[in-house]
């Protein structure tokens, strides 16, 4: 049985993932890590999730900790925790604090942890993705960075209700960057099998629209309701799921490039993978058009500017 351990636990995310998995069948510890300061919260989170757990007849150890000690054991530890946005910051200035958190828990999962698959959501995620590869010491192979896969969700969804096709039809994906340069590959979307651009002959689809609505997916539901939530907790469960059951599915996640896609070397992008229980079975090769090359080489480019410069702030600070 699986043990996953959420660092961030009781965050939006964090909370959600952690009931996902308990109630998962083939997960048998997760445990609930926080700051000390919020290890009471924790406890809470915990004892809450049990009376639900009961309610269903479900068993699976939780374990509210603070210590680094529990971490040992896990399949899977993902990292969730991420300081908030205050007003006046931007991406960037969140990319610089986020990587002194992020580094110091990757630090401790290469430590207690040495077999364990990393995921990482903290943003901004592609970013954090190498910061956790750098500090880790893992295998590119077993650093997983989450976005792409649930822009990919939106995107489909976003088919399924324009054309009023059940979403199961909709096969698609964006890669990239999980922000302002991520490219919908709608060169090789297919509904119910058939190419996209064969299918919307028949139905007008607005691609401008549909690029717009996805870049401000995350920011719209913030503005209604204050956070992400289950959108980003499903998509993160999808693969931790894929992972532990070592189904072999093909996810778009975040991991850093060798030249596998476009000759992008040195920066973690969203793109095609299969993935296995130990992390990256493959990176999957994809065609793209001229569009969506250039966009893919522009996220790369953006994001290994910031990385670089995160980078050097964290030397620095060492
Ligand atoms: N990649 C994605 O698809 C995706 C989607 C949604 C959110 N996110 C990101 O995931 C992260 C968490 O989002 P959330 O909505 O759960 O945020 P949240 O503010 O609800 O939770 C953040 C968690 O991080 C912890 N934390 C805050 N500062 C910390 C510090 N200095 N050291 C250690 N832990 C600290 C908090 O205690 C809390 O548990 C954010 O970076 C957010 O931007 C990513």
């Amino acid at each position: 049985m699986v043990k996953v351990c959420v660092i961030g636990s009781t965050g939006v995310i964090g909370k959600n993932v952690t009931f996902k998995l308990a109630k998962a069948d083939t997960v048998s510890e997760v445990v609930l890590f926080s700051r000390p300061e919020s290890l009471d919260k924790a406890k809470g989170q915990s004892y809450d999730m049990y009376d639900a757990l009961a309610a269903e007849d479900i068993d699976c150890l939780l374990t509210p900790s603070c210590n680094y000690e529990d971490l040992e054991g896990s399949d899977i530890v993902l990292i969730t925790a991420g300081a908030p946005r205050q007003k006046g910051m931007n991406r960037r200035d969140l990319a610089f604090i986020n990587a002194k958190i992020v580094s110091q828990y990757a630090k401790q999962i290469a430590k207690y942890a040495p077999d364990a698959v990393i995921l990482v959501t903290t943003n901004p995620v592609d970013v954090m993705t190498t910061i956790a590869y750098d500090a880790s010491g893992f295998s590119r192979r077993k650093v997983i960075g989450v976005g792409n896969h649930l822009d990919s969700l939106r995107l489909k969804n976003y088919f399924a209700k324009c054309l009023n096709i059940n979403s199961s039809e909709i096969h698609t994906r964006v890669i990239g960057e999980h922000g302002d340069n991520m490219v919908p590959l709608l060169s090789s979307t297919t509904i119910g099998g058939i190419p996209l651009k064969y299918f919307i002959k028949e139905v007008e689809l607005d691609i401008k629209d549909i690029i717009k609505t996805l870049k401000n997916a995350g920011n719209t539901i913030i503005s209604k309701k204050g956070a992400t939530e289950y959108g980003p907790a499903y998509a993160i469960s999808n693969l931790i799921k894929t992972i532990i059951t070592n189904t072999h599915k093909i996810l778009t996640v975040s991991l850093y490039l060798d030249g596998e896609i476009a000759n992008v070397k040195g920066v973690s992008l969203g793109v095609p993978a299969v993935l296995y229980k130990n992390g990256i079975a493959m990176i999957v090769p994809i065609h793209m058009n001229d569009y969506e090359t250039k966009k893919f080489l522009k996220a790369a480019e953006d994001i290994q500017e910031l990385t670089e410069e995160v980078r050097k702030s964290l030397k620095e600070d060492n």
